[in-house]
C-alpha cells in the first residue's frame, strides 16, 4: 500500500533507467521434488513449451531505478542476491524477462565485454574487441601500445589467445574494455582477476575511468571500497531491492544484517532486512522521462 508519494523531476538526462525489470532463468534440475512443486505452483498454460525437468530461478524481482550523471552506484548483497544479474541487464549482456532497461550510451562492463577468439592472437583480438566497441582502425592503432602496456602482455601479444593462462586472458579483456572512456562504466570486481602488479595498474586505470565517466556502477564484496567510492548504494537480497540510498546508512544496515546472520540470529536479521525494505522509496518510471517515486 502506498503511504506517501512524491514526484521527482529528474534534471537533464538520466544515464540509466531500469523500468520494472525482472530476470528469471529456466534451468535443468535433477531434483524431482522441485519439478513437482513447480508443477503444483504453476498453471498448465504457463507450462506449455517448457522442458519437463526444468525449474525457474528468479534472479531479480521487478525493480526500477533512475541513475543520473555524476552518480557512482555501489551494489551490495550476499552471494546469489542478483548483483551480477543487474549489471548484466544494465550492460545489455542479457535482456530482462520483463520490463526494460534504457541507457543514454553503450555501457561498458570492465573485464567481460570483449568476447575473445581463442584461435586469434592477442593483437587480433584487440583489433576485433575495439572495433566491436565502435572504434575506428586509426583509433585502435593509436591506442594499441597503451592497451599492451596496461595488460603487460608485451611478450605474448602476437601469440594465439588459446596459449594464454586464464589470468592473462582476463588482463587482456580488461585492457580492451578499459581502452575507451565510457559514459556509463560498470565494474564487477568479482570478475577481475590478475596478479598484484596488474592489480595496481588496473586500479589506476579504473580510477581514471571513474573520474571521467558520467556514471559508474560498482559491484564489490569490499564494503570499504563501496563506502569510499560510491555516492549511492543499492542493497539486494535474494533478488529483491532492500535499500537504495546513502552509502554509510545502507552499508551499516547491511553489516547489521550479515552480523546477525553470522551469529545465527536469523529472526533479527530478517527484521533488519524487512524494516529496511519497508522504508524503501520505490521508483516508478512514467512515460516521457517523468519519474515518480512513491514510498511503499
Ligand atoms: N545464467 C544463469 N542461469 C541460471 N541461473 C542463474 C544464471 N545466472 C545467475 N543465476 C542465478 O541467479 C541468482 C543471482 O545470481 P547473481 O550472479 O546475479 O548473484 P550475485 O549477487 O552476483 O552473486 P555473487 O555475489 O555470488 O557473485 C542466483 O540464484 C544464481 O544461481
Amino acid at each position: 500500500m502506498v503511504a506517501a508519494e512524491q514526484v521527482l523531476d529528474v534534471e537533464g538526462h538520466p544515464c540509466v533507467v531500469v523500468d520494472r525489470a525482472a530476470m528469471e532463468y529456466r534451468v535443468v534440475t535433477t531434483d524431482s521434488e522441485a519439478v513437482a512443486q513447480e508443477r503444483r505452483d504453476t498453471s498448465f498454460m504457463s507450462r506449455i513449451g517448457r522442458r519437463p525437468n526444468t525449474v525457474t530461478v528468479r534472479a531479480l524481482y521487478e525493480l526500477s531505478l533512475v541513475v543520473e550523471r555524476g552518480e557512482s552506484v555501489g551494489i551490495i548483497g550476499r552471494n546469489g542476491s542478483g548483483k551480477s544479474t543487474l549489471m548484466k541487464l544494465i550492460s545489455g549482456q542479457v535482456r530482462p524477462s520483463s520490463g526494460a532497461v534504457f541507457a543514454s550510451s553503450t555501457p561498458i562492463m570492465l573485464g567481460v565485454n570483449a568476447a575473445l577468439m581463442p584461435d586469434l592472437s592477442g593483437h587480433q583480438n584487440v583489433v576485433l574487441g575495439c572495433l566491436a566497441m565502435g572504434m575506428s582502425r586509426q583509433e585502435i592503432d593509436a591506442k594499441f601500445a597503451s592497451i599492451v602496456e596496461l595488460c603487460g602482455l608485451e611478450d605474448s601479444i602476437y601469440l594465439p589467445m588459446k596459449s594464454y593462462s586464464s589470468g592473462m586472458a582476463s588482463r587482456l579483456r580488461f585492457a580492451i574494455a578499459a581502452s575507451i572512456d565510457p559514459e556509463i562504466l560498470l565494474v564487477d570486481e568479482a570478475l577481475n582477476t590478475g596478479d598484484a602488479q596488474f592489480g595496481d595498474r588496473s586500479k589506476r586505470r579504473m580510477d581514471q575511468l571513474r573520474e571521467q565517466a558520467g556514471c559508474v556502477f560498482l559491484v564489490s564484496h569490499s564494503l570499504d571500497t563501496i563506502t569510499k567510492m560510491c555516492t549511492r548504494v543499492i542493497w539486494l537480497d535474494k533478488g529483491h531491492l532492500i535499500m537504495d540510498g546513502d552509502p554509510s546508512e545502507t552499508v551499516k544496515a547491511y553489516q547489521d544484517f550479515t552480523g546477525q546472520l553470522a551469529k545465527g540470529n536469523n529472526m533479527s536479521a530478517a527484521k533488519i532486512r524487512d524494516e529496511a525494505r519497508a522504508s524503501l522509496q520505490m521508483t516508478e518510471v512514467l512515460a516521457r522521462s517523468k519519474m515518480r517515486r512513491s514510498r511503499a
